[in-house]
This record gives structure tokens, C-alpha cells and sequence, in this order.
């Protein structure tokens, strides 16, 4: 029959094809040196979440990455910090290409490259797997938030840990979708600051599931997953308030060890945890930093939205952007997340000291 079905698409304006996660990874492959830093990151990371590294994840970088070449500015400069605080801290970047929104705006670099709506994927998935090789080759581990189903197939081979936001967390799609990624994954408490729902979402994704999907291939496929035993929580605060205190963190660990799961936190202390006010995360920093001196051996991690340029803008059309600054949540400039990151370092020297 001819013309517009009158069931089939009725809301839908037009199919793109999409390339295929073999022709990308082709186009632009991991080499085995950068595999080798993946996998190396990886494994720091499980290390530090089991407690046989007993030094701090660092996952730090910008809200979202709009510019590719200023997030690589920025990686240039994190790596040498990096390297110097490496005694105490594990650093991992944060390249987030994926915006979850809780109403409307603009979905991040993959969903939309143009910053105009114009949605070209294909650009912004070749665009985001560039730009992770060229962190893994400043010898940088990266931290990714999956929101889609489909796209981990095209980068998550270059993911040393990855996230499930608060507006996610609760998804069977989501939770079924960390079974079967390959690095350790973040689960973060729920906007409302439930924190049960992130323990329920660590014993959801620690066992195998089945799931459609597409292969490497680009064909429609069934993935069973073999479970991922490495999920965690993460603390990131609520609309009600923050939860990075004391009395918060050892009430997760309680609702950890009934739920029989290992006692690990780790404390963003931006979004809720900040209020959205990026100069609240020196402060938080400095008092998550206290509990690990205090010798608080269940906090092996911190989250920081840190960027070039501090705070946040708005994206205009017809605005040029400032380059180097967020356009979604507020982050602490380069220098002021410099210093925090050598307090921290100086936390977990201090832990050390502890018995
Ligand atoms: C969006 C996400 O934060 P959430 O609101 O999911 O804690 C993030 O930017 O890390
Ligand atoms: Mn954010």
C-alpha cells in the first residue's frame, strides 16, 4: 500500500540510518597501548572499590562535554595533577556525552553535536569516540554516564567507569544495561534522595540478564549478561538536601550491609550535594576529605564537576559560548579544583596514618 501507513510511524518524521558500532570502531579503533590504559583503569578502579588500593577515586571534569578540544585542554592539564597526586588518588575524567534532562534541553554531544537540535548522531558518536582515544592517550582513565541503550556499543570499549544517573537509576533498562557493561559503574541515589532504589540497582545489575539490543554488527540482537559484580553507590544529594555528611554516609553503609553488599560509598559532592552551586564543592570536598583523615575506610571515592572556566552559561542561538565553560551544570574553575584535588590527596595520606 502506498503513501503513510495509517497505524505504522505516526509520530515519527524521519529514519536516519545509523553507522554501525564494527564501521566505527573500525573508523576510529582502540589500539592495543590505549586498550591496555583501559583496561589498567579498570582494574585501579576495582582495586580501590575492594579496598586493596586504599587510595581515593577521583572522578573529575566537566558536567557535559560541548567542545571536544576544550575538554582536551582540559585533559592535558589533569594528567601531570594526576600523575603528581597519584600516591593518593586514582583520577579518572569525567566525559560525559549524555544529558539526562528533567524537563527539556539540550541531550549532550551524541544526541545532538550541532547544539542546535539538529540531532546528527552519526557526528556526534565519531565525535565522542575521537575525543575518548585522545584522553585514553594522555594516559587518563575516562568516566562516562550511560543514558542511552544503544551507544555504550559504540564507546564502552574506551570506558574505564561508568555511571547511572539519578533519573535513571530506578530503570530496569538501565540496571539490565549495567549487568553487562565491562567497567565498574556508579549508581546514583535518586533525585528525592532515595538511596534504597541505588541499592536495589547494585543487587539488580550484579546478576545476568537478558535483554534486545543491537550486536557490533548493527543487527538486532539478544544480549545475555553475565552480572556486574563492581556497581556501587554514589551519594549526589537530593532536591531535599545534601547527603555527603557522617550521619548520611553511615546510613548508607547500613542499608549496604543489610542489603549484604560490600560497605563502598562514593560521594559526589556536586548536584545535590552542592545545591548546584559550584563554590559549595571546595567545602563539601574538604569535609568528605575530614572523614576520610578520620579514617573512614568505606568512602573510596568523590566525584567533582570541574571545568576550564568556572561556573556555567546559558546555550543561546546567535550566544557565542566563553570557551572552556559548562552549559549545563555550574563547575569549579581549573585552579580552585587543582587545590582541592591535592586536599584530598592529603586526606588519604592521612587515613594511612590511621589504624
Ligand atoms: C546528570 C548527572 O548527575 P545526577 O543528576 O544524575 O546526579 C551528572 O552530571 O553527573
Ligand atoms: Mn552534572
Amino acid at each position: 500500500q502506498a503513501g503513510p501507513s495509517p497505524v505504522v510511524d505516526r509520530r515519527i518524521e524521519k529514519t536516519v540510518p545509523l553507522v554501525t558500532p564494527q564501521a566505527l570502531h573500525d573508523e576510529l579503533p582502540l589500539t592495543d597501548d590505549l586498550a591496555k590504559t583501559v583496561v589498567a583503569g579498570r582494574d585501579a578502579v576495582a582495586d580501590v572499590l575492594n579496598g586493596t588500593d586504599d587510595r581515593l577515586l577521583v572522578v573529575v571534569g566537566p558536567c557535559s562535554v560541548h567542545d571536544a578540544d576544550a575538554a582536551l585542554e582540559y585533559a592535558e592539564r589533569l594528567r601531570p595533577v594526576a600523575e603528581r597526586l597519584s600516591d593518593g588518588l586514582l583520577v579518572v575524567m569525567r566525559v560525559y556525552f549524555e544529558k539526562p534532562r528533567s524537563t527539556l534541553g539540550w541531550k549532550g554531544l551524541i544526541n545532538d553535536p550541532g547544539l542546535d537540535g539538529s540531532g546528527d548522531v552519526n557526528s556526534g558518536l565519531r565525535i565522542a569516540r575521537k575525543l575518548l582515544l585522545e584522553v585514553l592517550a594522555q594516559g587518563l582513565p575516562v568516566g562516562c554516564e550511560f543514558l542511552d541503550p544503544i551507544t555504550p556499543q559504540y564507546i564502552a570499549d574506551t570506558v574505564g567507569w561508568g555511571a547511572i544517573g539519578a533519573r535513571t537509576v530506578e530503570s530496569q533498562v538501565h540496571r539490565q544495561l549495567s549487568s553487562g557493561l565491562s567497567m565498574p559503574i556508579g549508581m546514583k541515589n535518586r533525585p528525592d534522595g532515595s538511596i534504597a532504589t541505588a541499592v536495589d540497582a547494585i543487587k539488580a545489575a550484579a546478576v545476568p540478564h537478558v535483554f534486545t539490543g543491537i550486536a557490533h554488527d548493527g543487527t538486532p540482537a539478544i544480549l545475555h549478561t553475565r552480572g556486574n559484580p563492581d556497581c556501587h553507590l554514589v551519594l549526589r544529594g537530593s532536591d531535599a538536601g545534601p547527603n555527603y555528611d557522617a550521619e548520611s554516609v553511615a546510613g548508607a553503609q547500613e542499608l549496604l550491609r543489610t542489603a549484604g553488599l560490600p560497605e563502598r560509598v562514593v560521594i559526589d559532592a556536586s548536584h545535590g550535594n552542592s545545591r548546584k552551586d559550584h563554590r559549595r564543592q571546595p567545602q563539601v570536598a574538604a569535609e568528605i576529605g575530614a572523614q576520610v583523615a578520620a579514617g573512614n575506610k568505606a568512602v573510596v571515592g568523590v566525584m567533582l564537576e570541574s571545568f576550564l572556566v568556572e561556573g556555567r552559561q546559558n546555550l543561546e542561538p546567535g550566544h557565542a559560548l566563553t570557551y572552556g565553560q559548562s552549559i549545563t551544570d555550574a563547575c569549579l574553575g581549573w585552579d580552585t579544583t587543582e587545590q582541592v584535588l591535592e586536599g584530598l590527596r592529603d586526606a588519604v595520606l592521612a587515613r594511612r596514618q590511621t589504624r
